[in-house]
């Protein structure tokens, strides 16, 4: 057990790309936790796509040794945090097992959406926070401006902030100081009753579940039975370690420590996130403050290119679910998609992921539905209900309103690209509550509707800033809005797995744009197609596949007129059969075109 002046329990904090990772491998490499060999470039992201995309998920806690220039050694948990909003909860749990952050800045960029999001969590965590100017080895650094623009916008004091290259190592050890120096160690006592946080949990195939803890009061050992206060279960905890990257057996943890245990666990389930565990003969009487469960805010239908694949989507799911409790799946069924589940994520970059290691991880072949946002629907008899399917959508009559989530943005970019930034906005009905400089660069914060931001808001800002916009929200309550289902037929059939749910404002514009993109992609078949979008039973836009036309007669060189005659009217006879009878074949490829077209 460590003396607890001699822990600090930290994280880093910083806006994608800033840095992060890169300074988390060098804190480990100057520690001495992974010889050469070992340190593979970005330790701590451990899944091959968080390593491709360079975005961590899962966080992630190390323990490092550090002997400081006082000549004594400390203990420093290093708890990687993601930095992108829709894993905010992560960074909220982990930020809550420290007692300090560093505050990554890259100084040839400068604060961004991100940074601001992430700070003020820290702030809320009651967090020391040392501000770190990275990337400072480059020609575009600008370390003076940025720590200006820290005080300005933040708010917080940058004159001792530590400038650093994360990439050539300058100046690692300033950090580690500052780490030592700044940072608070944590309280807690040895002699009371055991508390430790649930902060983090995931399935090992070859250990069951392994679980992050972070030790408040009392000692966490092998052999101990410990009880979970909030699921009520009972487990014997059978290894006790840390992290110094690679995995340590330590046999036991005192306060202020963070580490890992397992207990023999086999179901995720059992251990919810912000849980207290406890010594079951001994147990505190309090619970610590947990984490708010994390709601799933985006939704969307997957469903397998091949139904042969339906088990096995199943099968792939459960298994991600093992170790990603955010991420909810029910089965569903589609008339036009055949069977798949209803998959409901934090956000569209967690729908993305999930999606991508799906159709890498498991090599399944998938098709999604438009995203949706949850929807309330305030019933005529007075009852509430949660629509998250546009499929699924009650009588009209029966609704008295539909309220829709907003949500609070924050947009930072540069200023020549603020007019079509505002515009955008505008046209996706968002309210603008504030517009302020710092330099060069706006900071815009606007409130607007998470269903008008789904779709494909994110890619546009990109391109109108050409990449320079930085993008952060939050969720903002429930209001009522002009909402309404818009269904597409295909001569006449609706189509489900195509209908979406839209502000009555943008239905028409939305509706002409999903037509024209069918009225492509649907290719001529032998009768005349109707393609339509229609709110209610009313036809909003139309557009119509002609027919192909098979040359019946190319065969019937000369010969009489009356047999041309015929055949051509056989051919219309067999015309209308299909058009009545038949169905229109739609191929796979053009629902997946038509669900990724974007808001042209
Ligand atoms: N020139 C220079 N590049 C750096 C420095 N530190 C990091 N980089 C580069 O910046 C990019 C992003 O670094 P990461 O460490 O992956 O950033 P991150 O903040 O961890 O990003 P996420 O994990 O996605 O949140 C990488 O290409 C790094 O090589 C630095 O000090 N100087």
């Amino acid at each position: 057990m460590t003396d607890l002046s001699h822990i600090r329990n930290f994280s880093i904090i910083a806006h994608i790309d800033h840095g992060k990772s890169t300074l988390a491998d060098r804190l480990i490499q100057q520690c001495g936790g992974l010889d050469a060999r070992e340190m593979r470039e970005q330790v701590l992201d451990s899944m091959d796509i968080e390593r491709e995309r360079g975005i961590t998920i899962k966080a992630q806690t190390v323990r490092l040794l550090y002997k400081a220039e006082d000549g004594r050694q400390y203990t420093l948990n290093l708890m990687d945090t993601p930095g992108h909003v829709d894993f905010a909860y992560e960074v909220s749990r982990s930020l809550s097992a420290c007692e300090g952050s560093i505050l990554v800045v890259d100084a040839s960029q400068g604060v961004e959406a991100q940074t601001l999001a992430n700070v003020y969590q820290a702030i809320d965590n009651n967090h020391e926070i040392i501000p770190v100017l990275n990337k400072i080895d480059l020609p575009a650094a600008e370390p003076e401006r940025v720590k200006q623009q820290i005080e300005d916008v933040i708010g917080l004091d940058a004159s001792d902030a530590v400038e650093i290259s994360a990439k050539t190592g300058l100046n690692i050890g300033a950090v580690l100081e500052a780490i030592v120096q700044r940072l608070p160690p944590p309280k807690g006592e040895a002699d009371t009753p055991l508390k430790a946080l649930l902060v983090d949990s995931w399935y090992d195939p070859y250990l069951g579940v392994v679980i992050l803890v972070r030790v408040v009061d009392g000692v966490l050992k092998v052999g101990q039975k410990v009880r979970f206060m909030a699921t009520g279960s009972s487990h014997d905890v059978d290894r006790v370690g840390v992290f110094t990257p690679k995995a340590l057996l330590t046999g036991e943890l005192g306060p202020g420590e963070m580490g890992f245990i397992t207990a023999a666990i086999k179901d995720i389930t059992q251990t919810r996130v912000g849980d207290t565990i406890t010594d079951e003969r001994k147990p505190a009487t309090e619970p610590l403050a947990g984490f708010k469960p994390s709601i799933p805010v985006v939704w969307c239908g997957l469903f397998p290119v091949d139904a042969a694949d339906f088990e096995r989507l199943r099968e792939s799911l459960g298994k991600l679910k093992l170790n990603d409790a955010s991420f909810h799946y029910e089965a569903e069924t589609s008339a036009a998609l055949g069977f798949g589940f209803r998959c409901g994520f934090l956000g569209l970059l967690h729908l993305e992921i999930i999606q991508e290691r799906l159709e890498r991880e498991f090599n399944l072949d998938l098709i999604t539905t438009a995203p949706s946002v949850v929807y309330k629907l305030h019933m005529t008899d007075g009852t509430v209900q949660d629509l998250h399917n546009p499929a699924d959508m009650p009588d009209v009559v029966k609704i008295d309103r539909i309220e829709e989530p907003w949500i609070k943005a924050t947009i930072m970019l540069p200023d020549e690209y603020l007019g079509g930034v505002l515009q955008l906005c505008t046209e996706r009905r968002g309210q603008q509550i504030e517009l302020t400089y710092a330099g060069a660069r706006a900071m815009l914060v606007y409130r607007l509707p998470l269903n008008e931001v789904v779709f494909d808001f994110y890619d546009r800002l990109k391109s109108i800033s050409r990449g320079y916009a930085s993008f952060d929200y939050q969720m903002d309550g429930y209001e009522e809005g002009d909402l309404v289902k818009m269904s597409i037929l295909v001569n006449a059939e609706p189509v489900d797995a195509l209908s979406m749910i839209v502000h009555r404002s943008q239905a028409e514009r939305r509706g002409r744009q999903f037509c024209e993109r069918l009225k492509e992609l649907i290719p001529r078949q032998l009768f005349k197609i109707a393609v339509q979008a229609a709110i209610g039973g009313r036809v909003i836009a139309r557009e119509t596949i002609s027919a192909m036309r098979k040359d019946v007669l190319a065969k019937c060189y000369g010969g009489d007129i009356s047999r041309k005659r015929k055949l051509l009217d056989k051919q219309k006879e067999g015309k209308k059969r299909m058009r009545q009878f038949g169905q229109v074949e739609i191929p796979q490829s053009a629902f997946i075109a038509a669900l990724k077209m974007g808001d042209e």
